[in-house]
């Protein structure tokens, strides 16, 4: 790779990217960049309305980002250090075109292309997959309590919008790899084994 890379790691809700953004920063000696969860004001509200609440969350977690991927690449991009995020800022796209309806999400995304539209584009995303028991088991091992009403029926539609998402990528931004993770089976929490490989597949691509 010519320049210090930028990677991300994405994946639906509880899939393990902060987990294995965190493991992999730690192993690679790469700053993280983390999203802000548990400050969000309206995460609690949306997930008891989505209809009533979902423009405020979309919006609030879109000017976040947009900021910190500001900072990201000044601290870090322009200045030729590579780092890790535990998102790709087109998460607010896949989202957004999910929980905003009508005028709202037509608005919505053409803020988003103004906004995001001229910043640099990870080299490097790695995307988990999980399928449904395994993304539910795991939000539940993590214990937040906004999300102990998550609707399986909205999860599973996350994980498709998530497929068709990487797809849509891979012919959008040919130039970014990506490398799709099995999340029921690679365990990169309790398997070392699993940890070291995907590590090993990053470092090379890093090179
Ligand atoms: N491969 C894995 N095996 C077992 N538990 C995992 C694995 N990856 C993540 N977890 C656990 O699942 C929960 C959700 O992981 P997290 O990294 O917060 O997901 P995400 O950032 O994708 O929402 C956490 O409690 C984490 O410890
Ligand atoms: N409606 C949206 N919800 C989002 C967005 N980004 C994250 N989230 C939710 C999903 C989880 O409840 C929580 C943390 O996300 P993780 O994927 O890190 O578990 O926030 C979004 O853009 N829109």
């Amino acid at each position: 790779m010519k320049h210090a890379p930028f990677i991300a790691v994405e994946g639906p809700i509880g899939a393990g990217k902060t987990t294995l953004a965190t493991m992999l920063a730690g192993e690679l000696q790469l700053p993280v960049i983390k999203e802000i969860v548990e400050e969000n004001p309206f995460l609690d509200k949306f997930y008891q309305n989505m209809d009533d609440w979902s423009f405020q969350l979309e919006m609030f977690f879109l000017c976040n980002r947009y900021k910190q991927l500001e900072d990201t690449v000044n601290q870090y991009i322009n200045k030729g250090k590579p780092v890790i995020a535990d998102y790709h800022i087109y998460k607010n796209l896949i989202f957004g075109e999910r929980t905003l309806k009508g005028t709202k999400r037509e608005k919505y995304r053409e803020i988003y292309h103004v906004l995001t539209d001229d910043l640099p584009k990870p080299d490097i995303i790695l995307y988990i997959r999980a399928d449904l028991d395994t993304l539910l088991a795991r939000i539940a091992k993590r214990g937040r309590q906004f999300e102990e009403d998550i609707a399986p029926a909205y999860l599973q539609q996350l994980i498709e919008d998530y497929d068709a998402a990487m797809a849509s990528l891979a012919l959008t931004e040919p130039s970014t790899v990506i490398v799709t993770i099995d999340g029921n089976h690679v365990d990169f929490v309790e398997n070392k084994e699993d940890f070291t490989r995907v590590a090993s597949q990053l470092k090379e691509l890093m090179k």
